[in-house]
């Protein structure tokens, strides 16, 4: 099983708020919009990982602090889980978004984020890490394909979860 982190940093205007996404370069999910993100490396924890993705991709240095557990999302392929991932927020960033050979930056409205350039997935669970609740979601593929070529058949989500408990205070 790999495990993984996303990161959204996010930022209000007058205009409204809006959400750094990323137009993925390379790996799985390429040319797909998402959060800056990845694996976690040997000994990394998830906030460790998603501070350094976040760095390595677009350039933004984030407090591990600072950084709110949004969600927790399990991918299964064809019956086995593939990728746990941990999803954190902030409003709290230095720095100016730039290009990296993995990912284009683009700040985008929160109300015009680009659904259809993403994984199916994400229009299930991203508007409510977006407004500020917690998920918990399950979403199965099949195809005996990479993640990204498989389809995407079922899902079931729980809003209003609780990441407080001690024992996931680093998670
Ligand atoms: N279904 C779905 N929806 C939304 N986001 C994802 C998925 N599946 C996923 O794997 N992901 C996310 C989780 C990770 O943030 C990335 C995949 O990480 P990847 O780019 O492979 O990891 P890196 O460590 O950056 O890659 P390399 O260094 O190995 O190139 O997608």
């Amino acid at each position: 099983m790999i495990e993984a982190t996303l990161c959204f940093p996010l930022r209000d205007l007058e205009s409204g708020t809006e959400v750094l996404l990323i137009e993925k370069r390379r790996g799985l999910g390429e040319g797909w919009y998402n959060g800056p993100g990845g694996k976690l490396e040997t000994g990394e924890t998830p906030r460790e990982c998603a501070v350094r993705e976040t760095r390595e991709e677009v350039g933004l240095e984030v407090d591990p602090r600072d950084l709110e557990k949004a969600a927790e999302l399990t991918f299964l392929l064809d019956g086995a889980i593939h990728t746990f991932c941990h999803v954190y927020r902030t409003t709290q960033f230095a720095g100016e978004p730039r290009e990296s050979p993995e990912a284009r930056p683009e700040w985008v409205d929160v109300d015009d984020v680009p659904y259809e350039q993403m994984w199916e997935d994400d229009q299930l669970w991203l508007p409510h890490v977006l407004a500020g609740e917690t998920v918990a979601g399950e979403f199965q593929f099949e195809g005996g394909k990479p993640l990204d070529e498989a389809a995407f058949v079922d899902h079931d989500i729980e809003r209003g979860v609780s990441f407080d408990g001690a024992a996931r205070a680093n998670e």
